[in-house]
């Protein structure tokens, strides 16, 4: 049996003193995509968030922890985190347009992280960063290195960013949401592109998406996510094919499929939102108790 690369262990993450994951637990093995999914709010960024040491100022972690590899994220020296996040773990961000800074060219922000993290020469850097658009199938790599991000359209600039994103050889990549800003037809290629460059180059993948049918696509394992507080986790095709929770089963009904675009979707039952709250609620007060 394999160790984990990634365990979130009772995992109590607080904003400005408010729960927003109630206590999460999640493992992903090596090789792995993970889904992790959940309406808006359910605290899918959060968990990646932590994971990159990325939290708001305001957020405390009481209880639980992140483990890399075995070892205590959150808690090392700042700058052995920071040079273990360089190398070792990668994000593929929601919106590419955001994420690549509008300035300056493709090629410089694709070499600048080998060069500076991994020592490479900049002849060397600029060679990897093509044969990586190359694996991302951009043609005509060359002259995209000279390219502004405004002048590639959203598809173009995703693969830019997951070709960034595989380049320093990372064990451990948090995709979040990396297709919602793209339409159905280019959103089916970017999750085969993840899928394969993942296999490829024997990476893990953290997948956060509100879309199970993007979980179906691409994942091995899911954890299905409400108010912070895991519902449901197991095999991907288990969960989809027989949902236990009826959150879950709720979600299902609510997700559009690929294959059947014309469906009618039902939306989550406001009593059973309801219910979870309350018992998110019933959570809170467990835990002010014992904390008593
Ligand atoms: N910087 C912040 N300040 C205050 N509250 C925050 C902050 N970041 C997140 N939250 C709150 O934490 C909860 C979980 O947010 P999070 O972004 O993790 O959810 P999510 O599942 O990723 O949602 P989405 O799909 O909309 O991104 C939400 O209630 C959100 O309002």
């Amino acid at each position: 049996m394999s160790t984990p690369i990634l365990t979130v262990d009772d995992l109590i993450v607080t904003i400005s003193s408010q729960p927003v994951l109630r206590g999460v637990s999640l493992k992903v093995m090596p090789g792995e995509v993970h889904g992790l999914v959940g309406e808006s709010g359910a605290g899918k960024s959060t968990i990646g968030k932590a994971v990159l040491g990325l939290l708001p100022r305001t957020a405390a972690i009481p209880h639980g922890f992140v483990m890399f590899d075995g070892v205590d994220l959150p808690g090392m020296a700042e700058q052995r985190r920071r040079q273990l996040l360089a190398k070792e773990i990668a994000l593929i961000p929601q919106d590419p347009m955001t994420a690549l800074n509008p300035v300056k060219r493709i090629g410089v922000q694709m070499t600048w992280p080998l060069t500076s993290h991994l020592g490479m020469s900049r002849k060397d850097a600029r060679e990897r960063a093509l044969s990586l658009l190359n694996e991302v199938a951009i043609r005509d790599a060359e002259s995209v290195l000279e390219r502004y991000p405004h002048e590639l359209s959203g598809g173009m600039r995703q693969r830019v960013l997951i070709a960034m994103a595989f380049s320093t050889t990372p064990r451990l990549i948090i995709a979040d949401e990396p297709t919602t800003a793209l339409d159905v037809t280019v959103q089916r290629q970017i999750l085969s592109l993840i899928r394969d460059l993942q296999t490829r180059h024997d990476a893990s993948v953290l997948f956060v998406t509100h879309d199970l049918g993007v979980v179906a696509k691409v994942c091995d394992r899911v954890t299905v996510l409400h108010a912070g507080r895991v519902l449901e986790q197991g095999d991907c095709r288990q969960v989809i094919e027989a949902p236990q929770h009826p959150y879950t089963q709720a979600l299902l009904g609510a997700t559009p499929r690929f294959d059947r675009p014309g469906d009618t979707l039902a939306p989550v039952p406001a009593e059973l939102a309801d219910r979870l709250w309350s018992e998110a609620a019933a959570w809170d007060a467990d835990r002010r108790e014992a904390a008593r």
